[in-house]
């Protein structure tokens, strides 16, 4: 199977490539830095590759795809470009039992957000059980480390300018204050909410790592579940799944002061949930690292599914 990284010398695609040239199921085909824009080497690369993963800016994304004119080759998008086509199949497995067959029958394949990925591991089996109504006012805040942004935000973050304590950007710092981020349709749409949720991430001074968090008022919720049975949904939902863990209640991970540290799955590509707070005020909370499960790590677990191979591989 030939494998070809669109976007290879990104933060992305880089992870990505990293991982697949220590496989030796794969060929993976690259390019040189110099060449790394040149349409006629890329479009050469993709057209010869089983499967294509695009790391690219949006507008990037939607160029290259229009160069793989081959039908045998199969992508795997990283950007928010497809994500809520429905020519597209969303790349999170554990969304719904059918998702897998979805995924590894398509050509095409979009990779969920990282903020979105762990809003919707977090708010879905609530919803599809019946607990959580379609129209309550969902909200959700999360913490993301700032390579998230990519190379130029990473660059922001690490430049020697940046030394001066009073630069804002060497400070935590809440955006998308107008309340309009880009993941809020992909949230919406994979969770069957009736309203987008009010949404507040906020990039941090650490490299990776991420968690969200929905606050619940259980008494809003349908039959009033107390934070016992809001778990048990949970790890119901996700019994079974490799990458997707519901952190008992009686942890020494869920007891901890730290238990929402962001940078606690990093590395790998696991998705912890804690659910946590009383029987009045819940707080679920999900952790990923924006690398892993949030973008490189999904890809690859999504090339798994797509090429019949042990979905864990590489990962
Ligand atoms: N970082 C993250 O945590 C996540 C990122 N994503 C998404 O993944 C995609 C890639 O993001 P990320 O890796 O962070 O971005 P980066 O900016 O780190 O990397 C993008 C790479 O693509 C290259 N590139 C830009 N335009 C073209 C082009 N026309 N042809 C070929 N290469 C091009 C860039 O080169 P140059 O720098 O020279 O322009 C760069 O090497 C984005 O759509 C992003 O939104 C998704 C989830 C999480
Ligand atoms: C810190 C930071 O800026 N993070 C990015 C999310 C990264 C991501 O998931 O991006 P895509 O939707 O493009 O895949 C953001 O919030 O926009």
């Amino acid at each position: 199977m030939k494998v070809f990284v669109d976007g290879q010398y990104g933060t992305t695609g880089l992870k990505i490539h990293e991982r697949l040239n220590q496989r030796n199921d794969l060929e993976l085909l690259s390019i040189q830095e110099e060449y790394k824009k040149d349409p006629e080497l890329r479009n050469e690369l993709m057209n010869q590759a089983d499967i294509v993963f695009l790391c690219l800016p949006d507008q990037a994304a939607r160029e290259a795809v229009t160069l793989i004119t081959n039908p045998h080759s199969r992508i795997i998008d990283s950007s928010t470009a497809f994500r809520t086509q429905e020519a597209w199949t969303y790349g999170l497995p554990e969304l719904l039992p059918f998702q897998r067959d979805k995924i590894a029958s398509s050509s095409r394949v979009s990779v969920p957000g990282c903020h979105a990925t762990a809003f919707i591991l977090a708010v879905k089996p609530l919803i599809q059980m019946g607990i959580l109504p379609r129209q309550y006012p969902v909200s959700l805040n999360s913490l993301t480390g700032y390579s998230g942004g990519g190379k130029s935000l990473i660059e922001q973050f690490e430049s020697s300018n940046n030394h001066d304590t009073s630069h804002s950007l060497r400070l935590t710092q809440p955006y998308s204050l107008k309340l309009d981020h880009k993941h809020l349709p992909e949230m919406k749409k994979f969770t069957d909410l009736e309203f987008p949720p009010v949404f507040l991430p906020t990039v941090c001074n650490f490299y990776s790592g991420m968690v969200v968090t929905v606050p619940l008022v259980t008494r809003l919720l349908r039959n009033q579940p107390s934070l016992k049975q809001i778990h048990t949904i949970l790890t119901d939902y996700y019994l079974g799944e490799r990458f997707v863990s519901v952190i008992p209640l009686d942890d020494p991970r869920a007891m901890s002061p730290n238990a929402l540290d962001p940078i606690l799955c990093n590395g790998t590509n696991n998705a912890e949930i804690f659910v946590l707070g009383n029987d009045e005020q819940v707080l679920v909370s999900c952790r990923l690292d924006n690398l892993g499960k949030g973008s490189s790590g999904a890809a690859i677990q999504c090339m798994n599914i797509m090429l019949g191979l042990d979905e864990e591989a590489g990962l």
